[in-house]
């Protein structure tokens, strides 16, 4: 039986993820997003499952930077609905307005913004590698006057109170987890519904050629290949120099996207096939 690695610790909306398309194989929490990649890499765990892109906050970078060095590939992809919850510990619930700090992922601090600043203006922002990290570390010290923001999984993993519900700024609140592994497989992920494939692509522009991010696009324009996302992530190499995140609406054929990928590499781009492969969502 495969072994799958996440986010952890236990209760983190990862977990979630996780446990909707993997619901009878073991899983193994890790602490952060690069030691769970590594796993995969070293074949102590067969897939890594790590969030992508929220609805609200946008790409989650780690994700992204960490694994555009990696030889790993994206296998498959869920889609899970995000709600935000203020926590605290049980014995803190009727002070929780004098509270002075707020423990979350960034993440989720920023899909709460506008709640924090309209009814917690003074609270401070202390930021946890993940939403359950947080919800640990305040059941771990109840003297202190500090809240989580978490999911349900994580109030109750960790024994804490909700004292707000659904506290993130906008309703149609969802963040993409991917599926990782060394090798290229067909992944079947049950109880969830398919909703399509995609095919993710990651490509370098030459430095010297003008216009040639217009002629990228213009490769899957003519060929009608729908692209639902384009995203520039700095190279870390100087100002000005980045590479771009692209995903296709398509599974990878043997016509329009490998013909794309050629006709983009004849500009001087260099392209790496991110994976191709099957998004679910409940
Ligand atoms: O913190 C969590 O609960 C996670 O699962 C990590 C995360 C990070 C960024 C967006 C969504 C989830």
């Amino acid at each position: 039986m495969s072994k799958i690695g996440y986010l952890g610790p236990k209760g983190t909306f990862t977990n979630i993820a996780v446990s909707q398309a993997f619901p009878n194989n073991e899983l193994e929490p890790f602490s952060t997003i690069p030691s769970c990649m590594d796993a995969v890499k070293h074949e102590e765990i067969q897939y890594a499952v790590l969030p992508w892109e929220n609805a609200i906050e946008g790409s989650v970078n780690l994700t992204i930077d960490y694994l555009v060095n990696q030889k790993l590939t994206i296998v498959g992809e869920i889609i899970v609905p995000i709600r935000q919850h203020l926590m605290v510990h049980p014995q803190n619930r009727d002070c929780w307005e004098s509270f002075e700090a707020v423990y979350s992922h960034s993440h989720a601090i920023s899909q709460c913004h506008q709640y924090l600043y309209k009814h917690l203006p003074h609270i401070e922002f202390s930021y946890k590698s993940s939403t359950s990290a947080a919800a640990k570390h305040v059941k771990e010290n109840p003297e202190q006057r500090i809240a989580a923001i978490g999911n349900e999984l994580a109030a109750s993993e960790y024994g804490l109170d909700i004292i707000k519900h659904d506290i993130h700024d906008f309703d149609n609140n969802h963040t993409r987890f991917v599926i990782l592994s060394k090798q290229a497989t067909d992944l079947e992920v049950k109880d969830s519904n398919y909703l399509g494939d995609r095919t993710t692509l990651m490509i370098t522009l030459p430095t010297d050629h003008y216009g040639a991010l217009h002629q990228v696009l213009s490769a899957f324009a003519w060929r009608k290949l729908n692209l639902s996302k384009i995203e520039s992530r700095p190279m870390k190499t100087g100002l000005g120099n980045y590479f771009f995140i692209i995903d296709i609406e398509m599974k990878y054929d043997q016509v329009l996207i490998p013909g794309a990928i050629t006709e983009i590499e004849a500009l001087g781009c260099k392209v790496t096939t991110l994976g191709s492969y099957p998004y679910y969502g409940k």
